[in-house]
């Protein structure tokens, strides 16, 4: 009967030596062998072809390997390597089927296959079952004595550090009990194992060392069916459990981690073929290797895929996840622990350095995400931070005690939330980005600490700008003896409660006693400055200043009421009035003076500008001749000495129009009231009585004659200078008179009749006379003055008294 093995089975190798590597891979999978761990088991079975071996393992194993026809003859059947599924039998255990031996359709190279397959075989194998002939025992030509010898070789080539149960299963049995066969199979086989040749380190060897020999006797299947049945059923037995300590595979050193098979199995193979020593310590470790890897790979892949992962490493790129480090820790480990299951039994130094391999590249993986996530814990912790220090410095607390507390506490927060998002697998320091963390702390504190200052400090400057700004400048407008002594209270009292607020707001900020004096004397200097400042924009306008204060009281009177000239006014004590209050203004706004310093610059522009003859009587200098004053440092001088004289002299001249004015209208004022008689009708009235009064009325002759006469008296006594003739006495007066009387009358006489052709005009003549009277009372008021500018003043009169005329 032929049976194909239809499931579970595969074609391991064919008849060429030709590895099938897919069909192992699937029946691996189908057998699902790679979830065994090392709880499997490998059989071989090898022996002389056509021996029943398929026969065998198809009753013991319940397996479907082809097995030869009894009424075709015996030809060989099994090419290569055949592998199987034993059914039903735990832990699973793998069965393989090996080309027989000693085969007549084979030539005598072919004897090479049969040395690898022996070999692959007892690399990969727990147990090898080795099928003979009863007959042939203790038969010198014995079939299987070649193939002995050729197991016993090739297993001096391995070096294997299990030792392999070598099951030789007597076929055909005789009547000849085993008890009497066993004694003669296990000569032969020592002395096959003597005559093999050994390196030096096995020549002493025992058997035993290698292999651990059983032997099992079967009646024949062709003959006694029932009875190769029953025996058969009782050998199975000893296949359950077979990796147990005790059973027929129960040396598991050396053992291949089932997902390992396939590998390991084609690089034996791959081995055997190139003719290499068999090396199985090394090969395990080989195939631990490239089994680790793979696995490894493996769980780097799915990890990369993992969705979990994608999603925390989505999550972090855009905002701090909470709890990544447990989550990011947990996938890592069940990553590794994944690992860890399949690569369990692979060589532990192996799986171990392959395990530490995937986890520095599963950590280099997710390290950019615990970077970003670091930084945004950074990043919105800091932001945390500065919105706590604006709330605790709004809610009034002082900036020291503010920023120390948050520091503090958010630092302890950073500090947390690394530890949250710190990864268990790694050992990734967090102290940069601290470092990084607390230099942001502190940078932002110093900027709002000099915020904060600067706002003070601002806000002390505009709290002294607004003390000071305006009741300065309206103190140095009335300006006057007690301005600077004014200023001076003003400016210390200000500024000692601006600096005592100030210093009180400084104190929260605990900053060193160096750097708060530093603040508070900027402060006390812009005080000062403030003062300076506004002292010098007033001094700048002296000029508009003392003419605003000259008209003001010029055109006031003492009860500020707007002045009308009416012709009692003395002009000129108004005028000396109001230039010496104007110079006062000059002296005031001519240096800074709110040191405690006494000047003598008002009593000099006193002396100097309007009372010479007390300053200068004794000395031919000028004290305004100078660019400074002496006893005032440059720094605090606002205006010179030589420019309070240009000034005063500037302003003498700009307010002569006012005075002249003034006069002007005095004069027109008194003519305006005089309708009374003149004083000489009044007296002529009262002494010719009222009839000559009406007698003069009634005969305009004798009006007209005393007319004229009156205007010749006038005429004459103008040309004459009559009263200037007297004023050096009477007698002088006359005899001067006498001599000029004669030409006087001719000359006026003469100039009458010249006038009496052109048209006379009179009023001309008039404002010629009122003229002549204001730029007396200038010169008056000039006599005080340097004589440069009494002339300047003369000019600029002559000037303007011409016009008119014109
Ligand atoms: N005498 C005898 N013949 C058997 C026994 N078991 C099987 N056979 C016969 O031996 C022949 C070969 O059987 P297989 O099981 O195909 O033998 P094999 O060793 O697998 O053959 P190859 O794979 O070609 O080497 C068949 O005709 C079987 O019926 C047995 O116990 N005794």
């Amino acid at each position: 009967m032929e049976k194909e093995a239809e499931c579970c089975s595969t074609h391991l190798i064919d008849g060429d030596g030709t590895f099938n590597a897919v069909g192992l891979d699937n029946f691996i999978k189908q057998v699902k062998l790679g979830e065994c761990g090392l709880s499997y088991a490998v059989v071989a079975i090898m022996g002389p072809q056509s021996s029943g071996k398929s026969t065998l393992l198809n009753h013991l194993f319940h397996t479907n390997f082809k097995e030869m026809d009894a009424y075709r003859g015996r030809s060989q059947t099994t090419k290569g390597i055949w592998m199987a599924r034993c059914a039903g039998i735990e832990p699973c255990t793998i069965v393989m089927d090996l080309e027989g031996t000693d085969g007549r359709e084979r030539g005598e190279d072919d004897t090479a296959f049969e040395k690898q397959s022996a070999l692959f075989a007892l690399a990969v194998s727990d147990i090898v079952l080795i099928n003979m002939w009863c007959h042939d025992i203790g038969r010198e030509q014995a079939a299987n004595k070649p193939l002995l010898k050729t197991v016993f070789q090739v297993m001096l080539r391995l070096f294997s550090p299990r030792k392999t149960t070598l099951m030789f299963v007597i076929r055909d049995k005789t009547r000849t009990p085993l008890e009497n066969l066993e004694p003669v199979l296990r000569e032969d086989i020592q002395k096959i194992w003597d005559s093999v040749p050994k390196p030096e380190a096995h020549k002493h060897t025992p058997l035993s060392e290698f292999f651990n020999v059983q032997v099992v006797a079967l009646s024949s299947y062709e003959e006694r069916e029932e009875q190769f049945k029953e025996q058969v059923a009782s050998l199975r037995q000893k296949f359950f459990q077979s990796i147990a300590p005790g059973g027929l595979a129960g040396d598991r050193r050396g053992v291949v981690p089932a997902s390992g098979f396939s590998f390991s199995a084609q690089q034996i193979w791959k081995v055997i073929k190139e003719n290499k020593d068999l090396d199985l310590p090394a090969h395990k470790v080989m195939v631990a290797t490239v089994r680790c890897e793979e696995i490894a790979n493996e769980k780097y892949s799915s990890f990369v895929s993992n969705e979990d992962w994608l999603e925390l490493e989505e999550a972090v790129q855009s905002h701090l996840v909470p709890g990544f480090g447990r989550k990011l820790s947990s996938l890592l480990a069940n990553c590794l622990s994944r690992y860890d299951e399949e690569a369990t039994y692979f060589e532990d130094n192996v799986r171990s350095a392959k395990s530490k391999q995937l986890e520095e590249k599963l950590l280099q993986l997710v390290q950019p995400a615990y970077q970003l996530m670091l930084e945004h814990i950074r990043s919105e912790t800091l932001n945390n931070f500065k919105t706590a220090l604006t709330d605790a410095l709004n809610g009034g607390q002082g900036f020291a005690v503010a920023a120390r507390d948050c520091i503090t506490k958010f630092m302890r927060l950073f500090d947390e939330q690394c530890q949250d998002a710190l990864i268990k697998q790694a050992n990734w320091d967090s102290a940069k980005v601290r470092v990084k963390f607390s230099n942001d702390l502190d940078s932002h504190i110093a900027d709002v600490r000099a915020a904060k200052l600067s706002e003070l400090t601002s806000l002390y400057e505009s709290k002294l700008k607004e003390a000071l700004h305006g009741p300065v400048e309206a103190l140095l407008e009335g300006a006057n003896d007690d301005t600077w002594p004014a200023i001076r209270k003003l400016f210390f009292r200000e500024t000692e409660t601006a600096v005592s607020d100030f210093s009180f707001a400084l104190s929260g900020f605990e900053m060193d006693k160096e750097e708060k004096e530093d603040m508070i004397s900027k402060l006390k200097n812009f005080a000062r400055g403030l003062v300076e400042g506004k002292t010098r924009e007033e001094a700048a306008k002296v000029l508009y200043h003392m003419k605003e204060r000259f008209t003001s009281i010029f055109n006031h009177d003492n009860d500020s009421m707007p002045r009308v000239w009416t012709g009692k006014e003395d002009i000129r004590a108004i005028t000396k009035t109001a230039l010496s209050s104007s110079l006062k203004l000059l002296a005031v706004l001519a240096a800074i003076r709110l040191d405690e310093e006494t000047d003598t610059i008002g009593e000099t522009l006193v002396l100097t500008l309007v009372d010479p003859k007390k300053g200068t009587s004794n000395s031919t200098t000028d004290p305004l001749a100078s660019s400074t004053w002496g006893e005032v440092p440059a720094t605090k001088t606002l205006i010179t000495p030589v420019q309070c004289k240009a000034l005063w002299n500037q302003f003498q001249r700009e307010t002569e129009y006012t005075i002249t004015q003034a006069i002007a209208s005095q004069e027109a004022n008194k003519r305006n009231n005089n309708w009374l008689p003149p004083p000489w009708a009044i007296a002529a009235m009262v002494i010719l009585g009222f009839n000559e009064f009406m007698t003069l009325l009634r005969n305009p002759l004798w009006l007209l004659f005393i007319f004229v006469s009156y205007l010749l008296f006038k005429a004459l006594w103008v040309q004459l200078d009559i009263s200037g003739e007297f004023r050096n006495g009477a007698l002088p007066g006359i005899l001067s008179l006498s001599t000029k009387f004669l030409p006087t009358v001719t000359n006026l006489l003469r100039k009458l009749a010249e006038e009496g052709q052109t048209p006379v005009n009179t009023e001309a003549s008039r404002n010629n006379s009122n003229f002549s009277q204001s730029s007396k009372i200038i010169q008056g008021n000039h006599s005080g003055l340097s004589s440069s500018a009494s002339s300047e003043v003369t000019m600029e009169n002559d000037m303007e008294y011409t016009s008119p005329q014109k």
